[in-house]
């Protein structure tokens, strides 16, 4: 299994942000997550395309942009000219989600809707064409730093029974990533669930030697079951 690790920015020093990406990056990880909140969709406000276009220039790493926003649309746009490489949003927050999937991949990225904890799988049963990503909350979003809510584990076996039915059908792939809570000590357990791509931010950018860390993720991901 081909496992991606995607440190959340959200938790770095925005102070200084291109060097903790780099930083990140150098200490192995696959991808960069970017968390966007509008203060409308999710109680809290981060950042936004410039930031985006900002850090671009700093690594080659995929850009991972997780859109908290309402509405959707002109937001995926700005992104995807800034240098994003996937972009996911809820679907409840879009007015039609096969438009905003379609928008997002003639602008060239990849797309993907991310399901809140109380949010269900069934938005999945008319797009799974047009779905690059699919990413399971463990936690309610706005905020980093939050638990990992153990029912996420039951979303992970669905949707990657979904994928799998999918995969075997048509051999296109679709990635399976987890945000929230993600850490040394429950990575494999998750992994076991179905989940090949994991967003962790205060585990990483909490402690102050990221390679460890992330070394550690992969020790515990090599003893998975998948
Ligand atoms: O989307 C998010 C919150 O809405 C973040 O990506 C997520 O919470 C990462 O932070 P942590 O690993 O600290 O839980
Ligand atoms: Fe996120």
């Amino acid at each position: 299994m081909n496992y991606r690790i995607a440190p959340s920015i959200l938790s770095a020093d925005f102070a200084r942000l291109g060097e903790e990406i780099r930083d990140v990056v150098a200490a192995g990880a696959d991808i960069i997550h970017f968390d966007v909140m509008d203060n409308h969709y999710v109680p809290n406000l981060t950042i936004g395309p410039m930031v985006c276009e900002a850090i671009r220039p700093h690594t080659s790493a995929p850009i991972d942009v997780h859109l908290m926003v309402k509405p959707v649309d002109a937001l995926a746009a700005m992104f995807a000219k800034a240098g994003a490489d996937i972009i996911t949003f809820h679907p409840e927050a879009s007015e039609h989600v096969d438009r905003t999937l379609g928008l997002i991949r003639d602008a060239g990225c990849k797309a993907g809707l991310v399901f809140n904890p109380a949010t269900s799988l069934s938005y999945l049963d008319h797009v799974m064409d047009k779905v690059d990503m699919i990413l399971i909350m463990s936690v309610n979003p706005g905020f980093g730093g939050q638990s990992f809510i153990p029912e996420a584990l039951n979303k992970i076996r669905a949707a990657r029974e979904r994928i799998d039915a999918y995969t075997a059908r048509t051999g296109r792939e679709i990635w399976l990533e987890v945000d929230g809570g993600v850490k040394v000590d429950n990575i494999r357990e998750i992994a076991e669930a179905g989940a090949d791509t994991f967003v962790a931010g205060s585990a990483i950018y909490g402690k102050p030697d990221y390679k460890a860390v992330i070394d550690a993720m992969r020790a515990e991901l090599a003893k998975a079951g998948r």
